[in-house]
């Protein structure tokens, strides 16, 4: 059968999209290769998915007949480009999808002349099928790719398309944003602990707060600060934890914090 698919590093990312795609049937299992030089990874992910896996990424690209996502480290881009150099351009070339941190579109064109690219910044809650993905579309793109693409990142959750300029921005609000909530979470219920709790119980509370309250704002499109005037009854509980929020700088750390990332995945793209 026809190789469609060709996955370009087999770590986190890549597990997660492939997962999905596979499971949604967006591609067949005899229709995808994964390139990774780990010997345990390929044959995890041979294992676990029945994919076809290679180390050899010159061999890959020449196979793959539409798409293939690139999902390495951004510090290994250079070294993928001189395995698959001379496999380029090839007619019709697959289209290159890049979920590299800070890696621009105009340095992954100048690193593969004559290839359609789409710069994506998806992140790790496509592992369930409820990632978040914003994606820019590259010179030269055809509907059909811009079609690939979005049908690709819906597999995995929530897709919006964005001009370039913000795609750092998206890498540290929702690229990197999965970590901050998992602080969150890991220390609401250490605070639950502190207070007394067993850890699985706090854990438990901790987890379905945030979920719970994550799917409210998403269900009722309610503002937040409405969400947090709804909770805080005159001189009760919750405006006494809220006064130690601010206290500590809570909503100005988390700002920070995006705006960090952001910064990061910037200097990332230049080198
Ligand atoms: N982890 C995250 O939350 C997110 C990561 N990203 C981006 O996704 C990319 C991958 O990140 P992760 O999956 O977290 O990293 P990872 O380290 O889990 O996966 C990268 C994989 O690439 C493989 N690899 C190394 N050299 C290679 C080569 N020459 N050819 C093929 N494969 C090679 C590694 O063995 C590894 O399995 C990064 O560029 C990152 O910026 C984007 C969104 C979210
Ligand atoms: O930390 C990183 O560089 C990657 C990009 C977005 C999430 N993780």
């Amino acid at each position: 059968m026809t190789i469609k698919l060709g996955l370009i590093g087999g770590g986190v990312m890549g597990e997660a999209i492939l997962s999905r795609l596979l499971a949604r049937k967006i591609y067949q299992v005899s229709e995808v290769i994964v390139s990774e030089p780990q010997e345990a990874r390929r044959s995890f992910l041979h294992q676990r998915y029945g994919v076809s896996v290679t180390n050899d990424n010159g061999q890959m690209w020449s196979q793959v007949r539409e798409t293939v996502i690139l999902a390495v480290k951004p510090q290994i881009l250079s070294a993928v480009v001189e395995e698959v150099v001379d496999k380029l351009p090839m007619e019709p070339s697959p289209l290159m999808i890049s979920i590299l941190a800070g890696v621009s579109l105009k340095q992954l064109e100048n690193s593969f002349p004559g290839v359609s690219i789409v710069r994506a910044m998806p992140n790790t809650p496509a592992t369930v099928g409820a990632g978040m993905t914003a994606i820019c579309c590259g010179d030269h793109l055809q509907p059909i790719h811009h079609h690939i693409a979005t049908t690709i990142f819906q597999a995995v959750g929530e897709v919006v398309e964005v001009c370039e300029s913000l795609m750092d921005a998206v890498t540290g609000l929702s690229g990197s944003g999965p970590a901050y909530v998992a602080l969150m979470i890991e220390a609401l219920a250490d605070g639950g602990v502190a207070s007394g709790l067993p850890r699985a119980v706090a854990k438990q509370l901790a987890l379905h707060t945030v979920l719970g309250t994550a799917k409210l704002i998403a269900e009722t499109n309610i503002h937040p600060a409405e969400l947090k005037d709804q909770v805080t009854s005159p001189g009760g509980t919750t405006i006494a934890g809220v006064r130690e929020l601010e206290r500590a700088g809570f909503r100005s750390a988390l700002m920070e914090a995006v705006k960090a990332a952001a910064e990061r995945s910037r200097e990332m793209g230049v080198y």
